[in-house]
């Protein structure tokens, strides 16, 4: 198994959880220059966190273009203080500020493969929880075709888990196509879905708001803004949506930090507005396969 992520939540987490509390994702500019991004993501997070935010949000890929000429080149090897600038980063900043990162996404090479990987750092700067992108991006546009698996290999492990700000389910973009992968993290009582993403410009009009929209459960999507480096042209438009599918935050296509106050009480609400665990027909859906 690659992943170390928890796949179930951590019940020994004893640090106390705040159910009401500020969210900011940063739609940062990404170039072709790690270290200008870097600077670029410590800044707005540090930006965010004066502002008064607890729960900090990266975008997928954002130490390099998504494209993948950069991965191999910008990938950090967890497990080695050199070659993890970006995860010491993170680190650092989530136990100066004493907040909870939940770090986007960047290439991480582990046994000579390279997987997209989101890190969870808590506020005393300790690792939480790694997310390998379980569900490759293989799109067949004609023109515009993407083919993730070229350069990374798929995670295989779910990832809830329990911080100060609520318990998280993590996705990286196109796991968000994956409804039962969100149902799987809400009946284990997730009060919010984090997915850094990276939709682009056709898929992104089509689907990013929509599919953002569809949990039932607080959802933040985040992304670099659109005119990141690389030939893969960038959707933008993060955003934080409630329960019942209202935007909190949101960004447009340019760089920019959103901030939102989140409430949790508001998945109660919709979980007795709306009791579909107790609906949920599960034998049903099993007899489809059948045929
Ligand atoms: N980065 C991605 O996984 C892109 C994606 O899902 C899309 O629709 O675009």
């Amino acid at each position: 198994m690659e992943s170390t992520a928890a796949s179930k939540p951590k019940s020994e987490y004893l640090v106390p959880r705040i159910s009401q509390f500020k969210i900011a994702l940063c739609q940062l500019l990404v170039t072709t220059d790690k270290d200008t991004n870097l600077n670029c993501a410590r800044n707005m997070l540090e930006e965010a966190a004066d502002k008064g935010a607890k729960l900090l949000i990266l975008p997928e890929m954002w130490v390099c273009p998504y494209s993948h000429e950069y991965y191999a080149k910008c990938a950090e090897e967890l497990d080695k203080e050199e070659s993890s600038q970006a995860f010491s980063m993170l680190s650092k900043v989530a136990s100066s500020r004493k907040i909870t990162i939940v770090g986007g996404s960047i290439p991480v090479r582990k046994n000579c493969k390279i997987y997209n990987t989101c890190c969870v750092f808590g506020p005393d700067g300790k690792l939480r929880a790694k997310h390998s992108k379980l569900h490759l991006f293989d799109y067949y546009e004609p023109g515009a075709s993407f083919k993730e698996s070229d350069s990374f290999t798929a995670g295989d492990t779910p990832t809830i888990v329990d911080t100060d700000v609520g318990r998280i389910g993590i996705g990286i973009c196109h796991d968000i196509r994956f409804p039962e992968l969100a149902m799987l993290y809400r009946a284990k009582g997730a009060d919010l879905i984090i997915y850094p993403g990276a939709f682009n410009m056709s898929t992104g009009k089509m689907l990013w708001e929509l599919e953002t929209k569809a949990r039932q459960v607080f959802v933040a999507v985040c992304s670099p803004c659109r005119d990141s480096a690389g030939s893969y042209t960038i959707w933008g438009h993060s955003m934080i949506v409630g329960p019942s599918g209202e935007t909190k935050g949101r960004a447009e296509h340019e760089e920019n930090i959103v901030i939102a106050e989140i409430d949790y009480a508001e998945n109660q609400l919709q979980r007795e507005l709306f009791p579909m665990l107790n609906q949920h027909k599960e034998d049903l859906y099993k007899l489809l396969d059948t045929e």
